[in-house]
Parts: structure tokens; C-alpha cells; sequence
């Protein structure tokens, strides 16, 4: 099956200053309803990217395809596959819902009585149907950001791009913003990019990531085998003579690294239960002292791949950083 997007070397340059610097990569699976997220710190280059995606810049070289089109090259054939929700309000405030997503469906190709329905359809789907004929300058945010996802899947393109799309949103909002993604690509088969500063959004709903710094991919991982994957890190504070645990870990297929004063870092591969952790430090005679365990977070994929984290665990982290589920 091919990708839904396939980057080749992708170089664009925006004024003087070259922002995405060679870029290769495969994302998605076209007739699979599969979510990317896009992740990255400020300035990474991920609007560069998408407005690439979209047609606006011109490579420096490589290219940029949607399900085989160049982005720019065949920028109609790949228009009409793209619905694309900004992070910014686009909207034109003096204009009922309905007459705004008309148009857009319009400007997407559907014919004029067909973007109607299409544009009632969708407004209520979206949960907007009692508020369809108020001027959209009359929206609440909330209501913003689910009109804006409204214009951008009205005419049920197969690939979708959302920047930001939970932001200002309060917890219920947020949840139906994230069931509404879910359905898109569960129900719909519909390929969705999602671009969020907000790691629990990603993890919820994305099937694989791809990070991006400093204009070049540090990092791609695919969640769905992630979650497969039952890997557990365990940390562990023992008391004794710790000197043979690693060698008993290394006999139950784990792996460690002390960290000193009988704290301790492992992982646990699939398969092997954490109580083997119990079995090993009973074996060498030590006293458990504490024991925390917990999956690897996209959390730490993220601060791992950008270099806010160490490599290996237990080993030093270079920098402090904040863990609160955002960038
Ligand atoms: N028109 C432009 N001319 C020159 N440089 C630009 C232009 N637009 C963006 N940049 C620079 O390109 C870099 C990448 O910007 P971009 O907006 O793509 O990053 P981003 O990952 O989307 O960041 P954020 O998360 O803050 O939105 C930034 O350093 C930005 O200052």
C-alpha cells in the first residue's frame, strides 16, 4: 500500500534561512484510517512542513507527495484530497455557519446543491446544527474550533491536517474534538495529521508520530506497536549489596543500570512480568526499599528525540524540563 505522505529529502528554504533541511520519510497508509501526529518544540519547521504539504512553498529540492501527487507540482489534485484546519480563526465573522461551509465545500469541488447538504450534514455532526445559521462572528471558541474542523471535512477528503485542534478547548470540548478525530479515521477511513503541542491528544488518538527539529526528523515511532509492546521501566530502590542485580536481571531477559546508593533503573521487555524484579532481589538477599513502574510516555519518546532526556535509563539527563503533558 502506498504512504498517504512520502517526503523526499525535502529542503525549503523560507527568505534567506533553509527551515526544512532534507526530510525523508513515509507517513500513513493510503485506504487505512490512520492517525500522524506531528510533534516538534517552536520553530522546528512542522507550519513549514504542512504549508509545503499544502502547496505555498516551493522545494529547494526534493519533493513532497500526497497519495502519489507532488504537493507542488499537481497542487488542484492535491488540494481536492486535503481538508486543512488552521490553528489560526480564518473565518468571515458576518457569515451564518452554513453559508460559510457551503462555500468551502464549493471552493473544494462539490457542486453547489450537493455542498449544501453536504455543509448541514456536517454541521451537525459536528454538533452544531441548532447554531447553524448564526454569524460565525457570534461563535464561542469552542464553537470556532469545531466549525473550523466542519470547513475542513465537508467535502470528505481522504486526508486530513489539524493544527492545534484542542486548543482553547474546556475538558468535554476537548473530548468531543478527540472522539470526532477517532470517528474520522475508525468510521471514515479518513487519514488524519494532527499537529498538537499537547502530548495526551497525540497519545490518545495518533497511530504513529513524527518529530521534528531544527528542520530534520530526529525521531519516527509507531504508537499502535508501542502499546502492543508491553516494555515497563521500573524504578527501584534496594538496600545490601547490590553488585550482582544487574547479573541477575541480565538472566531474566532485563536490563538495568544502577544509578548508586542502591537506586536502580530497568526495563522490562515484553513478556517478562514485573515480579521477576521481586524473584531477582530476593535471590541476591536485598531489601526492597521502593519499587515504581510505569510504560514508556510519549512524553519521554518526545524529550528523549529532541535531547532533553538521556538515551539510556538511569543515565543523567542533561537538562531539566517540565513534565506536564505539554511542550
Ligand atoms: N516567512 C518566513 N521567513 C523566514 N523565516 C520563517 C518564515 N516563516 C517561518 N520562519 C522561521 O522558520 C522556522 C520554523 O517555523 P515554523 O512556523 O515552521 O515552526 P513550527 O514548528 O510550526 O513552530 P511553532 O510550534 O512555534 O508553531 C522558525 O524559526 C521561523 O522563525
Amino acid at each position: 500500500m502506498p504512504p498517504v505522505i512520502e517526503l523526499e529529502n525535502l529542503r525549503v528554504k523560507l527568505g534567506r534561512r533553509e527551515i526544512l533541511k532534507g526530510i525523508s520519510c513515509r507517513l500513513g497508509v493510503a485506504g487505512q484510517g490512520r492517525a500522524i501526529g506531528l510533534l516538534g518544540p517552536n520553530g522546528a519547521g512542522k507550519s513549514t512542513l504542512i504549508q509545503t504539504l499544502l502547496g505555498f512553498h516551493q522545494p529547494l529540492s526534493g519533493t513532497a507527495k500526497i497519495m502519489g501527487f507532488d504537493c507542488h507540482k499537481q497542487v488542484r489534485e492535491v488540494r481536492s484530497r486535503i481538508g486543512y484546519m488552521p490553528e489560526s480563526d480564518s473565518f468571515i465573522s458576518n457569515m451564518t455557519a452554513v453559508r460559510f461551509l457551503r462555500q468551502m465545500g464549493e471552493l473544494s469541488g462539490l457542486p453547489k446543491e450537493i455542498a449544501l447538504e453536504k455543509a448541514h450534514e456536517t454541521l451537525f455532526h459536528v454538533g452544531l446544527g441548532e447554531a447553524r445559521y448564526r454569524d460565525l462572528g457570534t461563535y464561542s471558541l469552542g464553537m470556532k474550533q469545531m466549525a473550523k474542523l466542519a470547513q475542513a471535512i465537508v467535502h470528505g477528503p481522504p486526508l486530513v491536517i489539524l493544527d492545534e485542534p484542542t486548543n482553547g478547548l474546556d475538558p468535554a470540548a476537548r473530548q468531543r474534538m478527540l472522539r470526532l478525530v477517532k470517528e474520522m479515521k475508525e468510521d471514515h477511513g479518513m487519514n488524519v495529521v494532527l499537529c498538537s503541542h499537547l502530548l495526551r491528544d497525540v497519545e490518545e488518538v495518533c497511530d504513529e508520530v513524527v518529530i521534528l527539529k531544527d528542520g530534520v526528523v530526529v525521531h519516527e515511532a509507531d504508537l499502535e506497536a508501542e502499546r502492543k509492546s508491553n516494555r515497563f521501566f521500573v524504578e527501584l530502590e534496594v538496600s545490601g549489596d547490590d553488585s550482582g542485580l544487574l547479573e541477575g536481571l541480565h538472566k531474566v531477559g532485563a536490563d538495568g543500570v544502577s544509578e548508586g546508593q542502591g537506586r536502580w533503573r530497568i526495563v522490562l521487555p515484553p513478556g517478562v512480568e514485573i515480579a521477576v524484579v521481586w524473584k531477582v532481589t530476593a535471590g541476591e538477599g536485598l531489601r526492597v526499599r521502593k519499587l515504581t513502574h510505569r510504560r514508556d510516555t510519549l512524553e519521554e519518546i518526545f524529550l528523549r528525540a529532541v535531547g532533553h532526556l538521556a538515551k539510556t535509563p538511569g543515565a543523567a539527563a542533561p537538562q531539566e524540563v517540565a513534565a506536564n503533558g505539554g511542550l
